[in-house]
């Protein structure tokens, strides 16, 4: 399996670009590092990565065919914020079956407990929550995870314990992963190569 981006392309106006002729191929169970200076694109990057918005130039290919317009995403987002990435209106165990059933043995190992799956997300941390959301991520489906800061609001012993539960299941389902970061250590920790994208909005990036 290939994720790739093709020469992509984005603007938020008219007047400039985030970005243009970014690439990235990332293969099944490849761990990827993207880094590169604040406000160079690399959320808007990872959200047309994940399906979420249309490149204006370029693709984004899944085993050289578009992302599925309909049905699972088999590239899922994970993002900083999991408050924004849940519907807070749903328990815990909805929100979390939203995408297929889990197992128990998932759940333990990246530090769900059962009486969690009961509560509304307001009844939880926020590292209790991103569990949830990494957890709903990692569906029997999934392919490829995009990673954007997925651990930056972190305690250092729960962001090792959520990577490790991710390595894991990741290895075992051949899954691909691109890590974006602003942590070098983390990305040097997790990441077989790295690729930078540059402030200036021109160019191939890797
Ligand atoms: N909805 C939007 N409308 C207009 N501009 C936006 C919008 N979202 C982001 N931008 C701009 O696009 C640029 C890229 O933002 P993005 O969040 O992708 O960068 P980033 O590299 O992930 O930054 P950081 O490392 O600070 O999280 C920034 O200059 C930002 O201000």
């Amino acid at each position: 399996m290939q994720l790739e981006a093709k020469n992509i392309g984005f603007r938020y106006d008219k007047e400039s670009w985030i970005f243009r002729n970014r690439n990235l191929s990332l293969s099944s169970g490849e761990v990827v590092g993207l880094i590169g200076p604040s406000g160079c694109g690399k959320t808007t990057f990872a959200r047309m990565l994940a399906g979420y918005m249309q490149p204006f130039e370029g693709q984004v290919l899944l085993n050289n065919a578009p992302l599925p317009k309909k049905g699972y995403q088999p590239v899922q987002l994970v993002f900083q914020h999991p408050e924004k990435a849940v519907n807070p209106k749903w328990r815990m165990k909805k929100i979390l079956t939203e995408g297929g059933k889990f197992d128990d043995e998932w759940l333990e190992l990246i530090g769900i407990k059962k009486e969690w799956l009961r509560r509304w997300p307001n009844e939880l941390s926020g590292g209790e929550l991103q569990r949830f959301c990494v957890a709903r991520a990692l569906g029997a489906h999934t392919q490829f995870l995009i990673a954007d800061e997925m651990t930056t609001m972190l305690d250092a012993i729960t962001q090792a314990q959520i990577w490790h539960a991710v390595l894991d299941v990741a290895r075992k389902r051949n899954i691909g992963i691109l890590v974006i970061s602003h942590e070098q250590p983390l990305i040097n920790r997790l990441c077989d190569r790295v690729i930078h994208f540059s402030g200036n909005n021109s160019g191939d990036d890797q």
